[in-house]
């Protein structure tokens, strides 16, 4: 049996969705146990709400040391002047102890994303967020595009080798999109058939 994690940030819920769609994806694998999880916001709550920040989010929240706990870890976080959250970024550095002991070496590590504007950092937010995955020791898995809804020319959408993603709008007024959602779906049944492989 895998363990997988879908481990999330959203302050305005695109990324939440992607994250249960991934999740959908992985609990398709025989095999495969799929929990979906976020990280502690660290916003002022006043400042969150203020924001428009999504309050009534269902995923119980993770503490560091619980990544220690899965074979896979599947990242999905919004896009911070073309990088992680901060938010994402402080649970990561609470991580250091599990460097230490090597706790991650060898799991499997992915990242989807979300931005609000087509070219506003999508690519690099998943190519920054990597470099810590092998700090780590995981072993990096993309979308690759056997997922051919990547190459597709019919819509704006996110979306490459290196995660799925959504395109989430200036005002967040767009939603992910049926392709975005089957995209990071891909990427969750992909993670999960490789950890399956690699831990039973
Ligand atoms: C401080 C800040 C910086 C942001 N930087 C970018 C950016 O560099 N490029 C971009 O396209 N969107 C940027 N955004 C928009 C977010 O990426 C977008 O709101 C998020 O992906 C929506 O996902 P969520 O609903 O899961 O939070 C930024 C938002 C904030 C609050």
């Amino acid at each position: 049996m895998a363990k997988i994690l879908v481990l999330y940030h959203s302050m305005y819920g695109h990324i939440e969705t992607m994250a249960n769609a991934v999740a959908k994806g992985a609990r398709e694998v025989a095999g495969a146990q799929v929990e979906v999880k976020r990280v502690p916001e660290t916003m002022p709550e006043e400042a969150f709400k203020a924001a428009g920040g999504k309050t009534n989010q269902a995923a119980p929240i993770a503490q560091p040391a619980e990544l220690a706990d899965y074979d896979a870890v599947i990242f999905g976080t919004g896009t911070r002047f073309g990088n992680m959250t901060g938010q994402m970024r402080n649970f990561l550095d609470q991580t250091g102890g599990l460097w230490m002991k090597g706790s991650l070496v060898g799991k499997v590590g992915s990242v989807f994303c979300s931005s609000a504007t087509q070219h506003g950092g999508q690519e690099s937010t998943i190519l920054t967020f990597i470099p810590t995955l092998l700090h780590h020791g995981m072993v990096v898995v993309g979308l690759p595009y056997a997922e051919q809804r990547q190459m597709g020319l019919d819509e704006i959408k996110g979306g490459s080798p290196y995660g799925a993603s959504t395109i989430a709008g200036g005002q967040g007024e767009r939603q992910p999109s049926e392709q975005e959602l089957g995209m990071a779906a891909f990427q969750g049944r992909h993670v999960a058939t490789i950890a399956t492989k690699l831990f039973g």
